[in-house]
């Protein structure tokens, strides 16, 4: 770790617990909170930690990518069945995969024939709260914003009861970084009641920190191929 860093946890006292703040009040949010000094070497070690992870993934053989998306899809299973009774009835966010993301599409289409409403997340608005459209194996896609396949203007909006959370890196005290919109940070601190947010992401992105800052919110679970690795004591 670079002596910059050294000093930037020293200073920030890391053993203290993650700031909620952008969480309790999002429009009280002040990026003034964090000296600016540090904010800006975080979001460039950030910046270079995406490029690193992204390239890794993508090195990926096909058939190494399609293995690890059928492990994570058993282990959601398993994860939706022992958590949720198999969480029929409820909302479940996924993701149409991009940019080497873990795909798990066959599995959206089995919770939809199982009986649970099967959403996507889409930017409708830039540097605002992501919505949710409900999503079945008929919808027809359509190109969002960043060229995200997202479900047309007619599908329903929903809230998600539980929501998958693609990630770029993550670490064992359930932080998740992401491509850097802060997108899903902004959607956490304005949806109450809050889902249950499940981290998807290769074991190879680990990370031992991502430094977090008052915005991030820690994730309830965090998946791999390897199972469960990290999770809320509380729940
Ligand atoms: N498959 C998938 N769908 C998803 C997400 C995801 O992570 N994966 N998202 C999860 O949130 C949302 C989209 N997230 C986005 C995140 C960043 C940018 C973006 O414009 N990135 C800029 C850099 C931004 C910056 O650094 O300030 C870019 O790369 O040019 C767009 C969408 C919703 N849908
Ligand atoms: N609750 C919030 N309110 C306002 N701005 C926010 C909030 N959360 C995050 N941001 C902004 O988003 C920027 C990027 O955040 P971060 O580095 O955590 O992105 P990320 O989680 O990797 O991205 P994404 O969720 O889109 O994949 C932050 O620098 C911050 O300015």
């Amino acid at each position: 770790m670079s002596d910059e860093f050294k000093s930037f946890r020293c200073q920030s006292g890391f053993s203290s617990p993650p700031c909620y703040v952008a969480e309790v009040a999002p429009e009280y949010f002040d990026p003034l909170a964090v000296d600016p000094e540090q904010a800006r070497d975080v979001a460039h070690w950030r910046k270079a930690e995406r490029t690193r992870l992204r390239a890794a993934r993508l090195a990926l053989s096909v058939g190494e990518r399609k293995e690890i998306g059928e492990a994570l899809a058993g282990h959601l299973r398993q994860v939706l069945k022992d958590r949720f009774g198999g969480a029929p009835g409820k909302v479940f966010s996924a993701y149409w995969p991009i940019k080497g993301e873990p795909d798990l599409r066959p599995l959206m289409a089995e919770l939809h024939q199982a009986g649970i409403s099967v959403a996507l997340p889409l930017v409708e608005t830039r540097a605002a709260p992501l919505i949710f459209r409900h999503w079945t194996p008929e919808t027809r896609m359509q190109r969002g914003d960043w060229n995200i396949p997202v479900p047309p203007p007619d599908a329903h909006v929903v809230t998600p009861d539980i929501a998958l959370a693609p990630l770029v890196g993550w670490t064992t005290d359930g932080y998740r970084l992401g491509y850097g919109g802060g997108y899903f940070d902004r959607t956490l601190a304005a949806l109450t009641p809050k889902p249950f947010v499940i981290g998807i992401g290769f074991q190879a992105a680990q990370l031992k920190t991502i430094y977090p800052q008052p915005h991030d919110i820690p994730l309830d679970l965090i998946l791999t191929e390897n199972g469960v690795q990290a999770e809320e004591k509380a729940i």
